[in-house]
């Protein structure tokens, strides 16, 4: 048992509902100094083949529990988050150093949300019958399997449970790897499943590395979803791995979204809108890191960014005045900083940040913006994840659309912009999973969320959801038979 932030957390993992130890063990380190916090199992092939096991035995049961019991035992899973949102939070922000804020008041209830959500969503989930030449048509959606779910370390909970709980809701049994950077909360979830009842090896958890856990968990016969949250070079070996099964995938993926800001806007909004694109320091997929703007206003718009930006917090996330926190890792921070250097010898020059936080020294990387990037450079097209903006000018509508969709990624994109004719227009032409207009992150869980292009494949949330995670049957009635 460890102790982190003096919450209780089993390093082991969770299999058919009993803490499994391994021979094994990696170290699980904060972000904040440093400082190691636990020593977790680090699985293989062998503890993925019996969470695979487990899961599969608790599926024909699970599979065949109402949907009002589903719903209950997923509502009962939320009050063990809600009750418990001070402890996850504290050991969240230990594990991945985002904003002790941010995870008390909008990550850990959204956790709980997702469950509810999809309780609630599972018991209206239905489709209008319909009549061929008076044959019944009935649409049904039957669980699938053992789901395999992979998440990232940017916002370990909140991605997990955006898939745990459609996948359980739909009838499903879950085998959870979460992010060897960020082991921790899942583990305090394996708890809360438990507390609530919900039966054994419905919902298992293997830890451990990459390569180690989910090669063998996406190459396993007996996994029937996968679903992963990530980076698009680890959704290829998914997708490789997965490919002689053709389990179905769905990938949620990276992205280089651009805000585009016209010269019609309120340059104020435009400029909040932009600084808001530093939260959790810039490790966010959906983050605007190209603000393309209009030439007429750069000046002005740079102006008014800059003085915001200059009032951000850097520190101690555990600190609620804190604005930006430390990057997850030492081989992301250097990860960042390259980007930034390789930008700046191809000619960019920064007119904020633009290198590490050397006072606080530690993981903090000052945030950054950059311009005079000249064109194709790696910095306008590759995923940096970190707080890292660049700074584009266009001269067209035209040329905006261009520059926006320039890039692989397709994940999501912010208009600002006084103009609604031009938004509808604009955001037409976009290619992207989300399109914000005057506004960002603004989520709702019964939209289709997921990636154009390399950002991803499928999309999940409210019916999408239920449609990745079921096998959908069409049921035909012949009319004597009604
Ligand atoms: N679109 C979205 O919803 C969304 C949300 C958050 C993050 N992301 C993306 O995630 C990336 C950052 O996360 P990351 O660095 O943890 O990504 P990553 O791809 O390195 O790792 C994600 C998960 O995949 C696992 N993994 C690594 N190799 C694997 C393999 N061969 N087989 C199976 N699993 C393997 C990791 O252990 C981890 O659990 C960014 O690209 C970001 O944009 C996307
Ligand atoms: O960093 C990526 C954040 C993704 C957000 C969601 O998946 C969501 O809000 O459901």
């Amino acid at each position: 048992m460890a102790t982190v932030a003096g919450v209780a957390v089993e390093p082991g993992h969770w299999i058919g509902g009993e803490r499994v130890g391994a021979a094994d063990a990696f170290e699980d380190v904060s972000p904040i100094g440093e400082r190691p916090l636990a020593e977790i199992a680090r699985g293989g092939p062998d503890a993925v083949d019996a969470a695979v096991t487990a899961a599969r035995a608790a599926f024909p049961a699970w599979s065949r529990t109402s949907r009002e019991e589903r719903a209950r035992l997923l509502h009962a899973i939320a009050d063990g988050v809600d009750k418990r949102v001070e402890e996850l939070a504290q050991v969240e922000t230990a594990d991945n150093g985002a904003l002790i804020r941010s995870h008390r008041r909008g990550v850990m209830p959204r956790v709980a949300h997702n469950f509810r959500f999809f309780a609630d969503w599972l018991l209206k989930l239905g489709h209008e019958d319909f009549d061929t030449r008076g044959h019944a048509n009935h649409v049904s959606w039957d669980p699938a399997g053992v789901c395999a779910l992979i998440t990232p370390w940017n916002a370990p909970l909140m991605l997990a449970t955006w898939k745990i709980a459609p996948a359980l809701a739909a009838g499903n049994t879950v085998v959870l790897k979460p992010a060897e950077w960020t082991p921790l909360t899942a583990s305090l979830l394996a708890d809360i499943t438990a507390e609530a009842g919900l039966p054994d090896g419905v919902f298992n958890v293997v830890q451990g590395y990459g390569a180690e856990v989910g090669g063998p968990l996406t190459a396993h016969p007996d996994v029937k979803r996968i679903s992963f949250t990530g980076s698009v070079p680890t959704a290829k070996a998914i997708a490789a791995a997965a490919a002689p099964n053709l389990t179905p995938l769905s990938l949620e993926l990276g992205g280089k979204s651009p805000l585009l800001v016209f010269a019609d806007v309120d340059l104020d909004l435009a400029a909040d809108l932009a600084v808001e694109q530093y939260d959790n320091a810039g490790q966010v997929c959906l983050a605007a890191t190209r603000l393309l703007v209009e030439s007429s206003v750069v000046g002005e718009f740079t102006e008014r960014f800059l003085a915001k930006a200059a009032a951000l917090r850097q520190g101690d996330p555990r600190d609620e005045a804190t604005d930006i926190g430390p990057q997850i890792h030492r081989r992301h921070l250097e990860r960042i900083d390259g980007f930034v250097r390789r930008a700046k010898d191809a000619g960019a020059r920064a007119l904020l940040g633009g290198g590490p936080n050397e006072e606080l020294g530690g993981l903090y990387y000052r945030p950054t913006l950059l311009t005079g990037a000249p064109d194709g450079a790696e910095i306008l097209t590759e995923e940096v994840f970190g707080p890292v903006l660049t700074l584009q000018t266009f001269d067209s509508e035209e040329q905006a659309i261009a520059i926006a969709n320039g890039t692989r990624f397709g994940l999501a994109a912010t208009l600002a912009t006084g103009d609604p004719e031009r938004a509808r227009r604009v955001t037409a032409q976009l290619v992207a999973g989300t399109v914000w207009v005057n506004c960002f992150f603004v989520r709702d869980l019964r939209a289709p969320f997921g990636g154009a292009r390399e950002s991803g494949m499928g999309r999940e949330g409210g019916d999408w959801s239920f449609d990745f995670y079921c096998d959908v049957k069409n049921t035909v009635t012949a009319p004597w038979a009604r």
